[in-house]
């Protein structure tokens, strides 16, 4: 007869071989608030992996895969994709990377998002960060972004603000009244927002080198 299950495999199966969970951070405002220039940023710096959940829909839109069509409609309308399908590109893009610090940007959007990662990956962000920026100062910067994005129009851009208020400003109620919101004044020159965004990242942990 086979021998039994060994005091080492039983010993990894009760506990002793955990992993640590990543660490998250998500990167949250409005359509043109900063977002993505800030995150550039924070990755310099602190040594995160930067995974923006547009551009990760972008990309699986222009794969030819068999969500394309549905992600460019509803890009297109400002709409926010269905959960399991942006979950499902970030846990890929998490994976894949092999880091364990994550700046997750664009994302939670609703409280389905929300709800579906902490469902599937079991992981809640160590802290939030929202970029606050009045709604002229972000139609303008998305009008001049010249990335060639489809929703960079007034029309779509202003369906996007308005899906930003109804279904995106709960969320961050929602960690402002967990105590895991951290605000920051995105109204300002680039550089003074990274000030007060360091001011942040440094009292968790400073890249070593
Ligand atoms: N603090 C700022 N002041 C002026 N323009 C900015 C600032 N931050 C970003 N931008 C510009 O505004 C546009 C939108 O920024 P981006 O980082 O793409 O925002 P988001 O990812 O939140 O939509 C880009 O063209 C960017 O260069
Ligand atoms: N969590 C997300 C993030 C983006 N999106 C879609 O992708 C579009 C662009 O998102 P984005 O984060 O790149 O846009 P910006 O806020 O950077 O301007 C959104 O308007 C949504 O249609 C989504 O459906 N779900
Ligand atoms: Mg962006």
């Amino acid at each position: 007869m086979e021998t039994v299950v060994d005091a080492s495999t039983s010993e990894e199966a009760n506990g002793s071989a955990v992993e640590k969970k990543p660490t998250v951070v998500f990167v949250l405002g409005g359509p043109g608030s900063g977002k993505g220039t800030q995150c550039a940023y924070i990755v310099e710096h602190f040594g995160f992996s930067h995974f923006s959940a547009g551009d990760l829909l972008r990309a699986e839109m222009n794969s030819g895969s068999e969500n394309g069509l549905m992600i460019r409609s509803m890009i297109n309308e400002g709409k926010i994709v269905p959960s399991q399908v942006t979950v499902n590109l970030l846990q890929q893009a998490m994976e894949e990377s092999g880091n364990d610090k994550f700046l997750i940007d664009g994302f939670p959007r609703n409280e389905e998002n929300r709800a579906a990662f902490e469902a599937d990956t079991g992981i809640e962000p160590a802290f939030v960060l929202f970029f606050d920026c009045p709604k002229e100062e972000m139609e303008r910067r998305i009008l001049n972004r010249n990335q060639g994005r489809e929703d960079d129009n007034i029309e779509t851009a202003r369906k996007r603000f308005k899906v930003f208020l109804e279904s995106s400003l709960p969320v961050v109620e929602y960690y402002e009244s967990i105590g895991k919101l951290q605000k920051i004044d995105a109204a300002r020159a680039i550089e003074e927002v990274f000030e007060s965004v360091k001011t942040v990242f440094a009292s968790i942990n400073e890249k070593e080198d």
